[in-house]
């Protein structure tokens, strides 16, 4: 933390709170918590500008994955790579139509340094706005592990946003930044870090944890 009078402090904001578009706003409007934390991360902010004379700057980072993420956090990219190193079925929850954007963790640094670097003091969202479904993520994971995983259909998880995009249009104008590390080169990288991180294990296996408790009721289904 930056110390009194010095530097800057980067706040990271929820991704909820951008409702420039409809897409990032369901669980805004579903969810009290979310309603507070955007609350509480401008005041906070305008606490230590005020009274510490420390420059404060608020990032809102969406999706994102890399080498060195936790194996086992439960996150999509994660899960998949992990059951496709494995040969175990890839897990889609629901129909896999929802979409994400990921972006991968050396753009959101530079974002980062970028918005410290700068004198904006707002939010601004850092991600990539290139969007795939989900089942678009499992066909692409398991075809560049080149695994025989396959894909199994699992009930929807309980209020699932069913697109997320960052519009990035505030980070280009003012910070001159936007992602640069194309998707299939990020997942490569995210792949042989999984997989030397794999021949480290004492059995060699890492099962990923499902979000059991978002889970609705139904029965799964293959294809
Ligand atoms: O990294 C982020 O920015 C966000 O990641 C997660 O939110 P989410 O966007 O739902 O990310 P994932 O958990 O990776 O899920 C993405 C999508 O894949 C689906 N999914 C996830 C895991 C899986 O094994 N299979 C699967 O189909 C989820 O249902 C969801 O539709 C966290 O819950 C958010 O708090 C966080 O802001």
């Amino acid at each position: 933390m930056a110390a009194s009078g010095t530097g800057s402090l980067v706040f990271i904001d929820d991704v909820t709170a951008d409702r420039s578009s409809k897409m990032n706003s369901e669980v805004y409007r579903a969810t009290h918590s979310a309603h507070i934390q955007p609350n509480a991360t401008k005041l906070i902010g305008r606490r230590f500008t005020v009274q510490e004379g420390v420059e404060v700057r608020v990032a809102r980072i969406f999706n994102t994955f890399g080498s060195r993420m936790h194996m086992n956090d439960g996150r999509v990219v994660s899960n998949f790579i992990l059951q496709a190193l494995q040969g175990e079925p890839l897990t889609v929850y629901g129909s896999g139509s929802q979409t994400r954007a990921f972006q991968y963790v050396s753009d959101l640094v530079n974002g980062l340094v970028a918005l410290m670097n700068s004198n904006v003091s707002s939010p601004v969202n850092l991600g990539n706005p290139e969007e795939h479904t989900i089942l678009e993520f499992a066909q692409m994971i398991k075809s560049l592990v080149v695994s025989r995983s396959h894909i199994q259909f699992l009930p929807e998880a309980q209020d699932d946003p069913q697109r997320r995009r960052p519009d990035i249009r505030k980070a280009k104008m003012l910070l001159g930044w936007e992602p640069v590390v194309p998707l299939e080169e990020g997942l490569n990288k995210t792949i042989q870090y999984f997989s030397k991180e794999l021949e480290h294990q004492a059995n060699n296996q890492y099962i990923p944890k499902p979000k059991a408790a978002r889970m609705k009721k139904g029965r799964p289904r293959h294809n």
